[in-house]
């Protein structure tokens, strides 16, 4: 991965490897996804391989993450062979003032879920960009869904008032397909007044795997701005 020189890359750099940086020696490490998180794993593997680092090993939460993360290097396992994560580090595309999340832009909600909740201590690495007063300000909920229930859930999630649309591919004709093999409704609400009842909610439509929004699980969101020109990292 080559230096970041625009300004948003800039800030996910620089929040990036504040992150890896929290990472203590013999650690199991939740790897998240996204172009945040990329950083991070860039910055385990570059301090694993100065030495700086050892006996890390990865839970990769994507597709995505387990190639970044053989890429630098960083041994990985999975979940059947560990009792327990030490830290996640993960991306997300909205963060409100209590620190409950939206996630799920890069369709990997899922698993990230799973991997992020379970860690002793998970920190969210995030631009200044992604700070919401309100959940489902700007972002709509990433809901993943098994093939068969696409029309039927459109339908239940237009009743609870949202305007669902189908993740389509880029560069791939149809649908985005999950690691799991499902697909991604993209659910916009005018304004999510409780975001604890909606996931509940969402994920009781029958033929939901899981849906995007994190609720009590973040520990300590890193936040990166530029200021004065300058890229700089504060925690919320
Ligand atoms: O939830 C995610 C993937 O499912 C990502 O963490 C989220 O979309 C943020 O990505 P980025 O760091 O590229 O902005």
């Amino acid at each position: 991965m080559t230096a970041a020189t625009d300004p948003v890359k800039l800030m996910k750099q620089q929040v990036g490897k504040a992150a890896a940086d929290l990472v203590k020696s013999g650690s199991i490490v939740g790897l998240g996804t996204g172009s945040t998180t990329a950083y991070a794993i860039q910055y385990i593997g570059e301090r694993l391989k100065s030495g700086e680092l050892k006996d890390i090993v990865g839970v990769p939460t994507s597709f995505q993450a387990e190639v970044l993360a053989k890429e630098y290097g960083i041994p990985l396992t999975t979940l059947d062979a560990i009792n327990h994560i030490d830290i996640a580090i993960d991306g997300a595309d909205e963060v409100d003032p209590q620190k409950n999340l939206i996630k799920g832009g890069g369709a990997a909600h899922t698993r990230e879920k799973v991997v992020d909740y379970l860690a002793d201590q998970f920190i969210v690495v995030v631009d200044a960009g992604k700070l919401v007063d309100r959940l489902g300000s700007v972002f709509a909920v990433p809901v993943e869904v098994i093939p068969m229930a696409v029309t039927p859930v459109m339908r239940a999630v237009t009743q609870l008032g949202g305007k669902p649309e189908l993740r389509m591919g880029v560069k791939k004709a149809g649908p985005v397909i999950t690691d799991q093999g499902n697909m991604v409704i993209d659910v916009k609400f005018d304004s999510i007044d409780d975001p604890v009842n909606l996931e509940k909610t969402l994920n009781n439509i029958p033929g939901v795997l899981e849906n995007g929004i994190f609720v009590n699980c973040a520990d300590l969101v890193l936040i990166g701005e530029v200021k004065d020109g300058q890229p700089v990292v504060r925690e919320m």
